[in-house]
């Protein structure tokens, strides 16, 4: 499915969080939107979505204006879903079982693709039961199951260690290699920009405007980014990071891990 934004302006009680936004964003692409905090990224994923209108301008999937949420636009976010109340495997089966799915072909489905995601043996577990990593490849399990064709994804591994996002963005790659979605993604983390997109937008601070597009489209990408450091340079530029404080940022971050 191909999302349009055609001069997307949103405002907030007249605070203006989106200026002229228009990009075609094509069937089976992965987009990244990298921008400063609070400039608009997540609105643009909520009016993909259908979560709210744009103050003018169009967003269209396929051509037809998005008028409210649909199950073929799936949004994920950063704090995990999850219902603790109900089991891995009741929570991946409860998005089958809203679209009127039966119950025993919904859970079957749902075994399936918690074992696509490495969680066989964990269906009866409740959430607080299972880990930060394992209950956001549950959500992953839920997200892909109803066979979405646009992914709105709002920083999915944001609250996890460096070492659990990487495994969880090879999970994601897969999937998506596999399903082939439309996706958009918000993340602040350049290295799962530069390892997951097709296409990495940059945004000013707010209201968003594109400072820049990087075009990644590349085969068999590594976590071995080296030769994106030109491209994650600039990005961190534009961020206003500079390479010194990124390196002292990652180190911390390796110590947290
Ligand atoms: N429903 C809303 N009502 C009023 N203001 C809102 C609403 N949603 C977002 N905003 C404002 O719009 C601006 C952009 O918010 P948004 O969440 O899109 O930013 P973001 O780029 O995703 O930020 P972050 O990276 O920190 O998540 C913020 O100033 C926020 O306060």
């Amino acid at each position: 499915m191909k999302l349009s934004f055609k001069h997307v302006n949103k405002q907030f009680s007249g605070l203006p969080v989106i200026a002229d936004f228009s990009r075609e964003i094509e069937e089976g692409e992965l987009v990244a939107l990298v921008g400063p905090s609070g400039c608009g990224k997540s609105t643009l994923l909520h009016l993909a979505a259908g979560l709210g209108a744009a103050s003018s301008g169009a967003v269209l999937a396929d051509g037809q204006a998005i008028k409210g949420p649909h199950p073929e636009r799936m949004l994920m976010f950063q704090e995990n879903a999850l219902y603790p109340w109900l089991t891995l495997e009741a929570n991946v089966a409860l998005a089958l079982e809203l679209q009127k799915v039966g119950k025993a072909s919904a859970r079957q489905q749902a075994r399936d693709w918690l074992s696509k995601v490495s969680l066989q043996g964990f269906e009866a577990y409740y959430p607080h039961q299972v880990s930060g990593g394992m209950r956001q490849r549950a959500a992953l399990a839920r997200a892909f199951i109803t066979k979405p064709k646009v992914l709105l994804l709002d920083e999915p591994f944001g609250a996890l260690d460096a070492l659990t996002r990487m495994t969880l963005q090879d999970s994601l790659r897969q999937l998506i290699r596999e399903e082939r979605p439309t996706v958009l993604l918000v993340t602040h983390d350049v290295d799962e920009a530069l390892f997951l997109a097709d296409r990495i937008l940059v945004f000013s601070p707010r209201p968003a405007t594109v400072l820049r597009e990087f075009n990644l489209n590349h085969h068999e990408k590594t976590h071995d980014l080296s030769e994106f450091a030109a491209i994650r340079r600039e990005i961190l530029c534009l961020l206003g990071i500079h390479a010194e404080q990124d390196a002292f940022a990652k180190k911390l971050e390796g110590i947290a891990a």
